[in-house]
């Protein structure tokens, strides 16, 4: 499989170099040249691997330039740190299933894709005798993920931004209470959507990229992307739909889209999957895009769902090429207007189309709140204000399609007490990793919202 960009500058590169590149040289975000599909025969074939079994089945249609044998052991390794041997267990609430994503060691989704990253990366610097400085941005989940991915690793050194004031105490804590020698921590004045444009600035300076050997480890990188279709495939097996192959309705709440992109590509592989639900808190440019066909960017507002606080979500680039028939000119010409106009236009046809495969909705602060009390009330179950919004949209949308529903539950309460603590006055438990993080000593460096002050600093740190 060779990998191209979506701006269409950079073509025919393989797996382990797309890795390595993580943002396209032009730019762009780099995607597999095809999207392979499978039969539903193959796919029901896959129906009893283990998570492990099935990520190697995946992975494989899109790694050509790795041995099985050697990707076997990265993916073996790659989930042994995880709570549960089903790495996803998905369990039922009423009447829709739950897929409880934050088994990982730092209890939140993006563990599934970052400890498979941070195993990928050690094994190509290997390879290559070669080392890297990683640049990430996060609005909470993906710092940490990304720090215990790689902390320890030879020849990493990381470099995570994260907006100051804006990530729960518990994802704050998480990252700054690592003091390995190669993470550096740097709360940025400003909103992920700063970080982000910095780190994409950063990785624009071609020049820089290659000197500093910088990677990403954002769902800019591909690889990402590829280790959550698993969950996909995984999640539906563990349905009753599996018995007959029928279809599903898949929730995932979104800020990034890089969680629900990796649906998208699952969907595209042949996953019966109906709908995609995308499920917003109030920074709702995604919602406002599927119903209204709206996709401006509005000033970022602070939810009880932090993770999600964006308004201008990377990977929405990889789904406007598939939206624009591949063609990367329009995708290059939109994402130049959504830079100077601030929002990108659609016309009906092209809404018609993404209609066919998602639907959305929005949730608000209050209403989160609601959410995670009566599910409490209900079943005696705690869900985190993210997984809250998913199940808000199971909740509208069960009446209006036949199919069953199954909500992406992305990370454990335990990430959010306040939140939750608000909702139901009562404290989630706590996991072992969470436990004292108050107590231990912390480091973190505080930088203005600025490209080149944090370009020096990097600089400073290699
Ligand atoms: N919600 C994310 C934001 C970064 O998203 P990513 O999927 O591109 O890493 C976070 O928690 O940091």
């Amino acid at each position: 499989m060779k990998y191209m960009s979506t701006r269409g500058k950079v073509k025919g590169i393989n797996f382990q170099d797309a890795v390595l590149m993580g943002l396209a040289d032009d730019g762009g975000l780099l995607i597999p040249e095809e999207i392979p599909f499978m039969s539903i025969n193959e796919i029901e074939a896959l129906k009893d691997k283990s998570y492990q079994e099935l990520a190697l089945a995946i992975m494989k249609k899109y790694i050509s330039d790795i041995g099985e044998t050697t990707l076997e052991k990265i993916v073996f390794k790659s989930y042994e740190a995880f709570d549960d041997e089903r790495v996803v267990p998905v369990i039922k609430l009423g009447d829709f299933y739950l897929s409880e994503l934050f088994h990982g060691p730092t209890y939140a989704f993006k563990d599934v894709a970052l400890q498979f990253l941070g195993n990928l990366f050690e094994y190509i610097l290997d390879q290559r005798n070669d080392y890297l400085n990683i640049i990430g941005a996060t609005s909470g989940d993906t710092g940490s993920a990304a720090i215990y991915g790689v902390r320890g690793k030879k020849g990493i050194k990381i470099f995570i931004l994260h907006p100051k004031g804006r990530v729960s105490r518990m994802q704050e804590l998480q990252m700054t209470t690592v003091l390995d020698d190669n993470v550096f921590n740097i709360a940025v004045e400003g909103t992920f959507d700063d970080c982000q444009y910095i780190v994409k600035e950063i990785f624009s300076d071609v020049e820089f990229k290659r000197e500093h050997h910088l990677g990403s480890i954002n769902s800019i990188n591909w690889a990402r992307v590829l280790a959550q279709i698993v969950y996909y495939f995984y999640s539906y097996f563990q349905t009753d739909a599996a018995d007959s192959m029928s279809k599903v309705n898949i929730v995932v709440p979104t800020g990034n889209f890089g969680n629900i992109l990796a649906g998208f590509y699952a969907k595209r592989m042949g996953l019966p999957i109906n709908k995609l639900v995308i499920a917003t808190n109030e920074n709702n440019i995604l919602y406002r895009f599927v119903k209204e066909g709206d996709y401006s960017i509005k000033n970022v507002v602070q939810t009880y769902s932090p993770s999600m606080d964006i308004q201008i979500a990377s990977n929405f680039e990889r789904f406007l090429f598939y939206l624009f028939e591949e063609d990367a000119d329009k995708v290059r010409k939109s994402m130049e207007q959504l830079k100077v106009e601030k929002k990108i236009f659609f016309n009906d046809e092209l809404m018609e189309k993404v209609r066919e495969v998602f639907d959305a909705t929005s949730t608000s602060n209050e209403r989160n709140l609601e959410v995670i009390k009566e599910i409490y009330e209900k079943y005696k179950y705690i869900v985190d204000p993210h997984t809250a919004c998913g199940i808000d949209a199971v909740l509208k949308l069960k009446n209006i399609y036949d199919e069953p529903f199954i909500a992406m539950s992305t990370a454990h309460p335990a990430k959010f007490i306040d939140s939750v603590v608000k909702a139901i006055g009562v404290k989630p438990e706590i996991p072992r990793g969470l436990r004292e993080l108050e107590d231990k000593e912390k480091r973190v460096y505080e930088l203005d919202a600025n490209v080149n002050l944090v370009k020096k600093f990097i600089e400073k740190n290699l």
